[in-house]
Formats: C-alpha cells, sequence, structure tokens
C-alpha cells in the first residue's frame, strides 16, 4: 500500500467529537459539576454522608423520608450526570445497608421514579455503573493542579474509607492512560481509510504504548486499596440483583413498575476503552465471555456505546495489515496485541490479590468457625465465585486473555503473514 495524499474518502478523516469523546480526558466527563442547586439539596445531602448514614444504619429512614423531586430543574448534561450518580450511589446503599442478609426488595417511589427518569434520559439503567463511579466522579483538589491521585478526590463515596477512594480513583488513572490510545485509535482507522502505512506505524506504536501506561496505573491499584476492605466491605455495593443468589427476585423500582428488574452491578467490564480496542484488534472472544461483554455494553453512556459499534463496523485493520504484508506494520499491530495480552495478565493478578485471595481465607475461617470480626468474614458469600459485574470471575478472564492472545498476525520474518 502506498501513502495517498489526496483524500476522496468522504468518511476521512474520523474524529471522536460525535462520540462525545474528549481530546484531554477520553471517556471521562470533563470536569465534572460538584454540586446541585438548592432544590435537589436533600439528595446532596444524603449523597455526600452515604458512609456515615450506612455505617448507623439509618440510610434507609432517610431515603424514606425524602421528599419526590421533579427532576425538569436540571440543566445540562452535567447536572444531569451528578443528579443521576448521587441517586446511583444512595441507591446501592439503600439496597447493600444491613449487608446480603437484610436487603430490601424495593427501592421507595420517591428515589425510584427520579432515579428512572434521569436514568431514561440519559440511557442508562437504573444501577451504578462505571461511568457513575469512576467517569464521572471526580474533582480536583486543587484545580490548577495536575491529573494525579494526590490532587484528585472522589465526589460521592461508599463505606471503605481511603481504599475506596483508591479504587475508583487508579480506575480513574487507568482511563486517563487510556486517552492517547483513543486518540491512536482514531489516527489507526484514518490511516488505513486513506492507505498511509506511515502514520499506520506510527499510530499502531503510540496505541500499544497508551496500553502499556495503562497497565503501569493499574499497578497503583496496591498502593491504594487494601485487598480485605475491596474483598469484605466495599465490593457489595457495587454489586447488582442479576446473577445475584443474593437478590435471585431482582429489584422493584416502585411507581415505576410493579415487576422487579435485574440489573449487573457496576464493573469495569463497562469501561468502553477496551471493548474498542478489541474491536479495533480484530479481537474475537468465545460465545460466553462474548456475550457477558456485549451486554455490557448496555451499562455504557450510548455515544460511548456507538463509538464501539462503529469501530466493529468500520474498515478492518486486522486485514489491512494482513494484505499489506509489511513486516513493519505487522510488528507494530502485534505490538498492540502483546500489550493488551500483558494488561489483560496483569488484571489477572490484580483480580487474584483482590478477590481470590480473600475468597480462599475468608472460606477458611469461616470453615473453622472462628468467632473472628476480620472484615474479610463479613464479605458477601454470593460474590465469592463472581465478579461484581456478575461473572464467573478467572476462567471468564483467562478466556479472555487467551482470545487476545490469539489475535495476533502469524509472522515467521520472511513471507506473507498468515491469517
Ligand atoms: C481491585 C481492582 C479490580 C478488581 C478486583 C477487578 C475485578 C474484575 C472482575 C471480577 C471482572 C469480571 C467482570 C465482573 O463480573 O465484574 C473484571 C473485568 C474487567 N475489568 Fe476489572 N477489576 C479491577 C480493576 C480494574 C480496572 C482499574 C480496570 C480498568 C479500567 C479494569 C478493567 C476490567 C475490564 C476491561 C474487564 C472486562 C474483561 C476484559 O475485557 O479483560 N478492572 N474486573
Amino acid at each position: 500500500m502506498t501513502s495517498s495524499n489526496t483524500n476522496t474518502n468522504p468518511n476521512v478523516p474520523f474524529t471522536l467529537n460525535k462520540y462525545h469523546v474528549s481530546e484531554e480526558y477520553g471517556f471521562l466527563l470533563p470536569l465534572p459539576r460538584t454540586d446541585l442547586p438548592e432544590y435537589y439539596q436533600p439528595w446532596m445531602k444524603i449523597a455526600r454522608n452515604l458512609t456515615d448514614l450506612i455505617e448507623s444504619h439509618t440510610l434507609r429512614n432517610e431515603v424514606n423520608k425524602l421528599p419526590l423531586l421533579d427532576t425538569g430543574y436540571l440543566q445540562g448534561h452535567r447536572e444531569l450526570r451528578l443528579a443521576r450518580m448521587a441517586l446511583s450511589f444512595i441507591t446501592m446503599g439503600y439496597v447493600w445497608q444491613e449487608g446480603e442478609h437484610g436487603i430490601v426488595k424495593t427501592l421507595p417511589r420517591n428515589l425510584a421514579i427520579p432515579y428512572c427518569a434521569l436514568s431514561r434520559l440519559l440511557d442508562l439503567p437504573p444501577i451504578l455503573v462505571h461511568a457513575d463511579g469512576a467517569l464521572s466522579n471526580w474533582k480536583k483538589k486543587n484545580p490548577r493542579g495536575p491529573m494525579e491521585i494526590e490532587n484528585l478526590d472522589l465526589i460521592v463515596c461508599l463505606p471503605g474509607g481511603d481504599s475506596f477512594k483508591g479504587f475508583f480513583l487508579v480506575t480513574l488513572l487507568v482511563e486517563l492512560a487510556a486517552v492517547p490510545g483513543i486518540k491512536a485509535m482514531a489516527a489507526v482507522i484514518n490511516a488505513v481509510l486513506e492507505w498511509d502505512d506511515r502514520s499506520l506505524k506510527r499510530a499502531l506504536e503510540d496505541l500499544a504504548s497508551s496500553i502499556q501506561s495503562m497497565t503501569e496505573a493499574l499497578k497503583q491499584m496496591h498502593a491504594h486499596v487494601d485487598p480485605a476492605t475491596f474483598y469484605g466491605m466495599i465490593r457489595i455495593f457495587l454489586s447488582g440483583w442479576r446473577d445475584n443468589s443474593s437478590m435471585p427476585e431482582g429489584l422493584v423500582y416502585e411507581g415505576v413498575q410493579e415487576d422487579p428488574w435485574h440489573y449487573s452491578g457496576g464493573s469495569a467490564a463497562q469501561s468502553s476503552v477496551l471493548h474498542c480496542f478489541d474491536e479495533l484488534l480484530g479481537v474475537r472472544h468465545g460465545k460466553d465471555s462474548a456475550a457477558f461483554l456485549s451486554r455490557m455494553r448496555d451499562y455504557m453512556p450510548s455515544s460511548h456505546k456507538q463509538l464501539v459499534l462503529d469501530i466493529s463496523t468500520g474498515p478492518s485493520l486486522r486485514h489491512y495489515v494482513l494484505d499489506a504484508g509489511k513486516p513493519e506494520l505487522t510488528g507494530a499491530f502485534n505490538g498492540c496485541v502483546a500489550q493488551l495480552v500483558a494488561l489483560r495478565n496483569y488484571h489477572i493478578v490484580v483480580v487474584s490479590r483482590f478477590i481470590t485471595v480473600p475468597t480462599a481465607r475468608a472460606r477458611e475461617r469461616r470453615s473453622r468457625a472462628e468467632p473472628s470480626a476480620e472484615i474479610l468474614t463479613r464479605a458477601p458469600s454470593s460474590l465469592e465465585e463472581r465478579g461484581t459485574g456478575g461473572s464467573g470471575v478467572m476462567s471468564f478472564l483467562k478466556s479472555v486473555r487467551d482470545t487476545t492472545k490469539a489475535a495476533a498476525i502469524p509472522w515467521d520474518g520472511n513471507k506473507t503473514p498468515t491469517a
């Protein structure tokens, strides 16, 4: 393929703007609002005090006393996102206030009605999603300071103290590390559309380097999150009412619908980043994993989900690289695949430390019937084998890692690569 200077393709340039993806913040909501107008203070007052209200077992009482507020006075996307995020967090606290044995079956109308109205407006399901907890729940301590963990804070928290903050802020840093990769992805698509091999190689190298930075950012989880606190305290508040044996009947949203609804809990599997990179590189996951990941797309903001879909139906990078038969393009393509495998391998290490090892410890303690107040044994047993998104954890993650490996283009160094 040769470089073309005259662009006659109507799809060029491919841009991220129409998908509400920012050049600076990627999928993060840029500079989220941190407060709502006076009328909505009853929501914000509860949202700001969730940890105390849950620990004193008074959150449900406070929510039951809430006035039924009209969502019609909220203005603009950022205000809607903050209002929805506050109600998402309040909902998780309300459902899980008493742990897995004291759950409620109904979300009261004064919470359920505005929450479902906002969720419909934003085209998101009425449960806490990655786009609430990680993408729109952040502020800078010093507005002129850097996007570094020391200068970042959450707007709304649940129990778990510094570990809760650490969990969402490190997740945010992983999203931020993906920003150059998201831009490189657009450059890759444009280079393929324009048959510009030199730009394509450079963009693929940028993408690989961004995925590597995501792995580096993920490593910070160990410094900022305590595994026992994550396992025994935080995880339950992120879990949902689908594929969860603690809530087999789902949740009734009073005043919205009489039958219960079933929704998966919050998970970074709902982040659009790896969905985009997988589609770009032509990673094809096995049937069950693909079905789970495809369901997770319904928990993304609709414009981000649209981006994933448009990449999946766009020109095939993989075929382009195969047809070109150039070692430098195949090498750059395989470099991206290798970094994606490394990221998924490291994620498995993290999951092992934060879920598998604490699960084994908690089981051991329970089997010895130790009268221990240790945080681990407070963990919900229904989540032992499952992620908060509801997946069977390790087999899923390993299958996804292995199908990523299989996306590399075989290359013996002499002849044309084989499909
Ligand atoms: C303590 C930290 C973490 C734990 C314990 C954890 C756990 C899990 C679990 C259990 C799953 C399976 C899906 C589910 O049921 O939820 C999952 C999937 C996933 N997680 Fe994490 N996760 C952590 C941090 C992160 C971070 C920071 C990211 C990146 C933003 C991330 C990205 C993903 C992705 C993309 C998937 C879908 C599988 C894949 O595409 O490889 N995770 N995670």
